[in-house]
């Protein structure tokens, strides 16, 4: 197994061209939220916000719009429960982030089918928390889309049947290749099954167990994909860093915030650029 270190995320950090604006650095649609979890969705985006994407839109309920547009004014709002508005926007951006706090009810299962069907092969759709339970509980064309899920072993057991006790990389992988995706197995040591690639993350600590951390690390996922070069450096970046930041601030905290992490990202970003020192005037 490949580990995921300092160094390598340093040679696969993007840096920005002096000539770009925001349509240089990937539109982002993430959806999800429904009238109980909005707080996921939030997090996912402003992860993504923080994590550089030029433009960023979240498809959520109509319930959370006041509380989106207050926490986070870079985002745009789009109403998850109008079928064709959610298409819409679903076919002109880089990558879809479908699932923090979806929710598994009629809604919920109606915006899966939607994006499910409206996305096309030149798009990335990542789909995490209540989109991995809809992606396994109901009958959904293959999307056309390159597909990462991003599970914990409680989702891992609900896609493949392995126990979170019964792991091995080589079954993974092989499960992996079937969904026919890249997958982002969320633990303590997470672990990335990418085409033939199989990648540990070491970074990471006991302070980031805590609710909306892997909504965090999907919305930056979303963020980072469509400025890398390649998904897989987008994929093993996001991972790395967003643990990276978990364990500077571990140092002095005893529990490690999403919120608190998203702020960071920025930083560590500028901290792993090779043009570190630059100055733009
Ligand atoms: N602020 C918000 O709006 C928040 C909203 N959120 C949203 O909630 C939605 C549901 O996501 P979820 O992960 O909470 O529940 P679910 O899919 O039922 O999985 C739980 C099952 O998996 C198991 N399990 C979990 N981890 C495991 C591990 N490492 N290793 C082993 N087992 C593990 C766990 O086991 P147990 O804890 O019972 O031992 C249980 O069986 C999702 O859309 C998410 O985005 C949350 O992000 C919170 C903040
Ligand atoms: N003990 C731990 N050590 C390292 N990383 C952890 C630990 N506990 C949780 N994490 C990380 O926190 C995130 C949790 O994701 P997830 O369970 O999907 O959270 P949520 O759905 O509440 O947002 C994953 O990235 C996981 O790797
Ligand atoms: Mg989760």
């Amino acid at each position: 197994m490949d580990r995921i270190t300092k160094e390598k995320v340093r040679t696969f950090m993007p840096t920005r061209n002096p000539n770009s604006y925001k349509g240089s650095y990937g539109s982002v649609l993430l959806v999800g939220g429904n009238e109980n979890m909005g707080g996921a969705i939030i997090l996912a985006a402003s992860a993504a916000v923080y994590s550089g994407a030029g433009l960023v839109t979240v498809a959520t309920h109509p319930s959370n719009k006041s509380a989106l547009h207050a926490r986070l004014p870079e985002a745009m709002f789009v109403d998850m429960t109008d079928t064709n508005a959610l298409k819409q926007h679903v076919e002109p951006v880089d990558i879809i982030v479908l699932g923090p706090g979806l929710g598994r009810g009629e809604i919920s299962k109606n915006v899966l089918q939607t994006v499910y069907q409206s996305v096309s092969s030149h798009q990335t759709l990542l789909v995490d928390g209540d989109g991995i339970y809809l992606h396994v509980n109901e009958e959904v064309p293959e999307p056309s889309a390159t597909l990462i899920l991003t599970p914990h072993l409680g989702e891992w057991r609900t896609l493949t049947g392995l126990s979170p006790d019964d792991q091995y990389d080589n079954v993974n992988m092989d499960h992996a290749k079937k969904l026919n995706a890249i997958v982002v197995l969320k633990k303590s040591r997470t672990e990335i099954y990418c085409d033939e690639e199989t990648w540990e993350n070491t970074t990471g600590n006991p302070s980031m167990s805590t609710g909306g951390m892997g909504d965090a690390l999907a919305g930056m996922i979303g963020g980072f994909v469509p400025q890398f070069d390649t998904i897989k450096e987008g994929v093993l970046s996001a991972v790395y860093l967003h643990s990276y930041i978990a364990d500077d601030l571990s140092l002095t905290q005893y529990v490690t915030l999403p919120t608190k992490i998203i702020e960071q990202i920025p930083t560590v970003m500028k901290e792993f650029t090779k043009d570190q020192n630059r100055r733009w005037i």
